[in-house]
């Protein structure tokens, strides 16, 4: 008989997290912390411009302080700077997020550098990363894509201890910070990318495999171990402008275990993650 493949609701479990957040929220609003988060954003990239608003919305909704800066594409890199600096010292902002990319003016590791670690809302700072890699005791921020992977294989009982997981793309947003998740939670992890040779069979080699390329349909059924879970990160548009992965989902069925859908697989994960830090922020602040 054919293998079904179940598919991960990302949906579904990013409501669960808003809702636990949700509750957080007023709690931390009950004893006078409103947590509040500021999005700064550089230009008038559409998709941004969406993402943005998403973010703002769903901050919005579950009682958060949401600042929403939006600054024109000739914005210098020192009044990006001047604002950061400017949420830094506000005590009503907990998380905050300069949404990429960035014009060209603007070198983007500098401003990394300059938020404050403890409201790295993303947690792409060094001290964060750093923390993460060596997986560090105590409390601090991690990158919310790969974070809310995490939380969907736990929704799906899916134990990555002494599994084989292949990461696709090393990136600083998501394949990095991923394969240091996994590693801390004992799987075997193989970190692939454009210059790997025989990719297709080292993704085979996976039970849990991300794929994070930007490469639209990369990875097909025939590419997947039968029974893998196949987390898609990649948001690409087809030739009709519809929003689609770096997995051909279609010929992973009957193949995969189990696999995230694009749209309503990692996406809204990575919202619900950002909210769920932001309290998080919020309550770790010792400025509160
Ligand atoms: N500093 C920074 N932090 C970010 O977290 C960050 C960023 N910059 N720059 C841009 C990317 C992109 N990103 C998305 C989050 C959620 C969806 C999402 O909710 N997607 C929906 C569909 C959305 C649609 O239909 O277009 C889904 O997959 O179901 C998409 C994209 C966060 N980003």
């Amino acid at each position: 008989m054919a293998r079904v493949t179940k598919i991960i609701d990302g949906k579904a479990v990013a409501k669960q997290v808003n809702e636990a957040t949700a509750k957080q929220v007023a709690e931390l609003v009950a004893q006078g912390v409103q947590p509040g988060i500021a999005v700064i954003i550089v230009g008038e990239d559409p998709a941004s411009q969406i993402y943005v608003r998403n973010k703002n919305r769903k901050a919005t909704k579950l009682g958060m302080h949401s600042i929403v800066r939006q600054l024109p594409a000739t914005t210098t890199q020192e009044e990006l700077l001047a604002i950061i600096a400017e949420y830094n010292a506000d005590d009503q902002i907990h998380g905050i997020l300069v949404q990429s990319p960035l014009p060209k003016q603007i070198n983007e590791p500098l401003i990394t550098m300059a938020i404050d670690p403890q409201k790295d809302v993303d947690g792409f700072h060094p001290a964060n990363v750093g923390k993460l890699v060596t997986n560090f005791p105590g409390h601090y921020p991690v990158a919310n894509t790969p974070r809310g992977i995490m939380t969907m294989l736990k929704a799906y009982d899916v134990n990555p201890a002494g599994k084989t997981a292949v990461v696709i793309g090393r990136s600083t947003i998501v394949g990095k910070p991923m394969a240091a998740l996994l590693t801390n939670a004992n799987a075997t992890v193989t970190v692939a990318h454009s210059r790997t040779r025989h990719l297709k069979a080292v993704a085979k080699t996976a039970d849990i495999l991300v794929v994070a390329t930007g490469i639209t349909h990369l990875i097909s059924g025939e590419d997947i171990k039968p029974g893998a879970t196949v987390i898609d990160v990649g948001m690409d548009r087809d030739e009709n402008g519809k929003l689609t992965g770096d997995v051909d989902f279609d010929s992973a069925q009957g193949i995969a275990g189990l696999i995230t859908p694009v749209p309503g697989g990692v996406g809204p994960m990575t919202i619900a993650t950002l909210m769920q830090t932001t309290v998080e922020l919020a309550k770790w602040s010792d400025r509160k």
